[in-house]
């Protein structure tokens, strides 16, 4: 029978047992509280029945953590804990250097799993934002962290929340009192595929974000499948947060959070980030926002960066390490030559088109810029009365000015520019949308199209949910455009589209790009506000997935000269996508 440890009020989540057995194990009494995460609860349990010597370790100890998830928490859907099914994954000789798992069970409302109690985390070492540990024991921990990532990632597995917090130092008073132990498996997922051995699918799902803010990888915050950077690229703000007792961007208060942060991350070049620290927190920083995807990092080869501090101070308080780490293989030693000689984050913002072009049998392109309200209208007209229609519209802010591209092969019937509810009615879709800066947007109405319904939406931020919701429906993303920092989505039925994919990032998403193609998907709309650019892939009805290969973007500062476009035409890539917008470089 559960004991309550104090009285609780109605509606509070039951209270903490005030003993645990599990299975075959010793009676536990719940001591005092260790730490609390955002689901689970922490505690020390203390052996009374049998009653145990304090000089026991491990199964045997006298003194255990004993962490309570109740049953209706996030991460027990399943009907267990995730982090139970990561221990079980692992099996029992994984040699990484995690609190061993020594009995795992339900009790009452809670999932109890009673573990080696270890000691302090390295957040209590840093605590009201004063850097307490020296620069040699940080350059330690950098070292032996590096080293435990490596170890876990080598099982397939990759941490997923990174932090001060879930590394802890071994129990007070033990042999292992000095080393780094990594805790907390909650939101551990799996970089290789457990059968065939092959890295997992590049993904973004920009709402999906699981972990802590400040310390979250930039693709993490931005709802990129994890790899194995997102765990390295963490350690790096955790490394920075132990120097300097805080990250650039824990000053944002209240609301929500998220946005800000992941802004000034990507605005955050390595430089500015280990400004004053000495150069192997740069070089590493530089090298792990580096990493692709599916990049192997160069473990060996980031610990070396660290032996000239550590080999130097091979006793630091408090992280005893084992400075042997050799450096085992040539590509492991890195050095100012292999450095990545063009940084991914410059913190430099630019304003540029973003130009798609696209492989299609001979046609007539024509592609007018510069264009004001009223030249708008008679260019529409002009083209309309030559069979040419709009299949893009842009606005560019820099010259507060249209630019239109026009298709004879659009297979439209007719074309407006007109307000939206009346076509509508009378079978006339959008086919193109641009805003203006001065708020609003234009949109290009035609008919002869293949969409049967359709969806306009303005919003205030990217409206992936909205957009995933009418996905399941069956619609899909035919334009996109954005006036200042709204976005104009417009969704359709009856298209070609059997697939689509999105991209959301503060700047130009190669790697993301890359990966869409690899698999088959192409662009198909582009738009960027003053922060963000989004990029909508598809696939489409027989088009083989080959075919995204036959596309190209431009990226470049002004309209380009028509000899580029001409150059593009004669090999047959005609413009289908475009924006201008203010992104990072
Ligand atoms: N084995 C242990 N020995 C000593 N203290 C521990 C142990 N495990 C966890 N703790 C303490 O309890 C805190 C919370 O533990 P943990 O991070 O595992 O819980 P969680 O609810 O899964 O956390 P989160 O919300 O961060 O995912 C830790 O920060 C640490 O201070």
């Amino acid at each position: 029978m559960d004991r309550s440890r104090s009285r609780r009020r109605r509606g509070d989540p039951p209270q903490i047992p005030e003993q645990v057995q599990i299975d075959d194990s010793p009676v536990y009494r719940i001591e005092r509280k260790l730490g609390k995460g955002s689901i689970g609860q922490v505690y020390v349990g203390r052996a009374i029945s049998p009653s145990i010597p304090y000089d026991q370790t491990g199964v045997e100890a006298a003194e255990v953590a004993i962490k309570f998830k109740h049953k209706d928490s996030k991460g027990c859907e399943g009907g267990t804990p995730h982090e139970w099914k990561v221990y079980d994954d692992l099996g029992e000789s994984h040699g990484i250097p995690l609190p061993r798992l020594h009995y795992k069970g339900q009790q009452g409302d809670y999932y109890v799993m009673v573990m080696d109690l270890l000691g302090p985390s390295l957040q209590a070492t840093s605590d009201d934002n004063r850097p307490t540990l020296p620069l040699d024991a940080i350059a330690c921990i950098a070292v032996e962290a590096i080293s435990i990532l490596e170890k876990l990632h080598s099982r397939g597995y990759i941490h997923g929340d990174i932090k001060p917090g879930n590394f802890l130092l071994g129990h007070p008073g033990t042999p292992e009192k000095k080393t780094l132990f990594l805790t907390d498996l909650g939101l551990a997922t799996r970089w290789q595929d457990a059968s065939t051995g092959s890295h997992i699918k590049y993904n973004q799902t920009p709402d999906d974000f699981r972990g802590t803010i400040p310390f979250a990888s930039v693709h993490t915050q931005l709802g990129r499948t994890s790899s194995r950077r997102n765990d390295l690229e963490s350690l790096v703000y955790m490394l920075i947060y132990l120097i300097r007792g805080r990250l650039p961007w824990q000053s944002h208060q209240g609301g929500d959070k998220a946005f800000p942060v992941c802004k000034q991350k990507m605005a955050t070049s390595p430089n500015a980030l280990c400004f004053l620290c000495p150069k192997p927190y740069k070089q590493f920083t530089t090298f792990v926002l580096h990493l692709k995807f599916d990049e192997d990092p160069n473990y060996a080869g980031y610990i070396s960066l660290f032996h000239g501090i550590v080999r130097e101070n091979p006793y630091v308080w408090p992280v005893h390490i084992d400075v042997t780490h050799e450096v085992p293989h040539k590509r492991a030693r890195l050095n100012d030559d292999s450095e990545p000689s063009q940084f991914i984050r410059t913190g430099l913002k630019v304003q540029q088109w973003i130009i798609v072009y696209r492989v299609h049998p001979p046609m007539k392109q024509s592609y007018f810029y510069n264009l004001d309200d009223a030249n708008l209208k008679s260019h529409f007209e002009k083209g309309d009365e030559e069979g040419m229609y709009v299949t893009n519209v842009a606005y560019c802010s820099n010259t507060n000015s249209w630019t239109v591209i026009m298709d004879d092969s659009t297979g439209y019937t007719d074309q407006w520019l007109e307000w939206i509810e009346k076509q509508w009615l009378e079978n006339f879709y959008i086919t193109a949308v641009a805003g203006a800066d001065k708020g609003g947007f234009l949109l290009v109405m035609s008919k002869g199209t293949h969409i049967t319904q359709q969806y306009f939406h303005v919003a205030n931020t990217f409206p992936f949910e909205w957009i995933k919701k009418k996905w399941a429906k069956g619609f899909r993303v035919t334009a996109l455009a954005t006036s200042r920092s709204r976005w104009a989505v417009v969704l359709s039925s009856g298209t070609r589209f059997t697939d689509q994919a999105v991209e959301l990032d503060f700047q130009y998403p190669e790697e993301g790009v890359h990966e869409r193609a690899k698999q088959g998907y192409y662009i198909t709309s582009v738009a960027a506000t003053p922060d963000e650019v989004a990029i909508i892939f598809s696939k489409s009805e027989g088009v083989p997935a080959t075919a995204s290969v036959e596309q190209e973007t431009l990226l470049t500062y002004g309209f380009p000269v028509d000899f580029r476009i001409k150059e593009k035409q004669a090999r047959n890539y005609y413009i289908s996508s475009l924006c201008f917008g203010l992104t990072l470089a």
